[in-house]
Parts: structure tokens; sequence; C-alpha cells
């Protein structure tokens, strides 16, 4: 099932959503003594991650992590590491136990399973999976035309390698079963062209052609989406 919540303004979306991810978390340390949850790289959850860092969580009970990484070293500009040390990590957040997926092996298809014995070792369910959509409808790095789409959509692994059809870097990825093995499903989005092809996805269709329909088009977890136009 999915759960809209509309904004006019990306920052109050972002507000709205930081306090939303708060509230779980808290409520998983309460319940179960620890809390995990996966975030998204790129643009679109700075902001989220700023506010969330200043919550006054329990945060050596909180668990972070990746929903994909681009295989670059951790100080690089485009390492979803880096954003989360720059932005979530920070003060009383830093006492978080933060599972990178990148690690020390040439590629990233020589570092999948490090990665996977990582996110075994995750407290499944996480609470969390924080999703980010590109305009061409990925999810994490579920590419629409990459070699490894069907690998991804299909494994029973929890992480995958793949390299992108056209962006940069070769990435690591959460599989659509680990996506698909959390307690709460969010999905982030911002501007009138994702809009669209979040309402494309919607629709229905081939997940192949928009693989974020993994995470809309199901009835396992439920889901929320933040959209900002
Ligand atoms: O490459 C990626 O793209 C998506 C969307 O990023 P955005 O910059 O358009 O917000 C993101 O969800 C993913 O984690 C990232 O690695």
């Amino acid at each position: 099932m999915v759960t809209e919540h509309d904004f006019d303004d990306g920052a109050a979306a972002a507000a709205d959503l930081a306090r939303r991810i708060e509230a779980l978390l808290a409520a998983a340390i309460a319940q179960r003594g620890v809390a995990a949850i996966a975030l998204s790289g790129g643009r679109s959850p700075r902001p989220v991650l700023e506010a969330l860092s200043a919550a006054p969580l329990d945060w050596g009970k909180v668990v972070v992590t990746l929903v994909d990484e681009r295989w670059v070293a951790p100080d690089h500009a485009d390492s979803n590491e880096r954003l989360l040390r720059e932005t979530l990590l920070q003060g009383a957040a830093a006492a978080a136990r933060f599972v990178p997926m990148k690690n020390g092996a040439a590629n990233a298809y020589a570092g999948q399973p490090e990665c996977e014995a990582a996110f075994a070792a995750l407290p499944w369910p996480l609470d969390i999976v924080l999703l980010g959509m590109g305009e061409d409808g990925h999810t994490a790095s579920l590419f629409p035309g990459a070699a490894e789409l069907v690998e991804g959509l299909s494994t029973d692994a929890l992480t995958l390698a793949v390299t992108p059809p056209a962006a940069p870097h070769q990435r690591m990825s959460m599989s659509a079963k680990a996506i698909l093995s959390s307690r709460h499903i969010f999905l982030q989005i911002g501007g009138a062209a994702k809009r669209a092809v979040y309402d494309r996805a919607m629709a229905g269709g081939p997940v192949e052609e928009l693989p974020i329909r993994v995470a809309l088009l199901q009835d396992e977890v439920p889901v929320e989406v933040w959209v900002s136009t």
C-alpha cells in the first residue's frame, strides 16, 4: 500500500520526512533495543539527513547503511558514504554504527562478497529503507537497461555489483529482495519531472522499464512517498 505525502516545497517535505524517520527509529529502539535504516545517496536526501542528525535519538543503538554506493573512495565527491558522514553522522549522531558498502576491493564485483557478508550481519528486517529515484526510474542502483537489472530483481542475495548504462562509476546496490525485507519503505522525490515518472510508475507496467515499480507495486511492505513539486 502506498501513502503519499504531498508538499509544495522541498524543505517542508524534507523536514516532515526527517520527523517521520525519527519517530520510527525511536519506536524501534523502545521496542527492540536497536533501530536500523538504509539511506539513499545522491542530491535529494541531504536536507533530510541534516535534519535527522539533530534528532534526540539514542544514536548508539542505531545502525545506518546505504541502499547503494558508487565504487569510489569514501572521500570522493560522488561517494554516498561521504554524504552521510558530512550530514547525518555528525554530533551525537556520530555514535550510530555505520556499515559502509564500499570496501577495499579494486572494483564493485570483487567487493560484493565482503559487502554481502556485512549486509547479512545487519539486524533484519531493517526498520526503514529510504529510496530515491532517478528520472529514468532507477532506484538504489537498479538501473533500467543495466546488464545486472534482472539479477537485482531476482537474486536471493542482499547486494549486487552494477555497471550503470549511463551514470558514472560501478555501483553496489541493495537487491530488490533486500529492499523488500524492510518494515517500511520510504521514497523521496522532488520536482515535476520525477513526479511525472512516479505517476507513470504507479499507473503500472513492467518493473524492467521503471525499476522503482519493484517498491511501489507490491503488497509486502508499506510504502510512504514524500513528493515535492
Ligand atoms: O545515483 C543515485 O541516484 C538516485 C537519485 O539521486 P538524486 O541525486 O536524483 O536524488 C539515488 O537515490 C541513489 O542513491 C544514487 O546513488
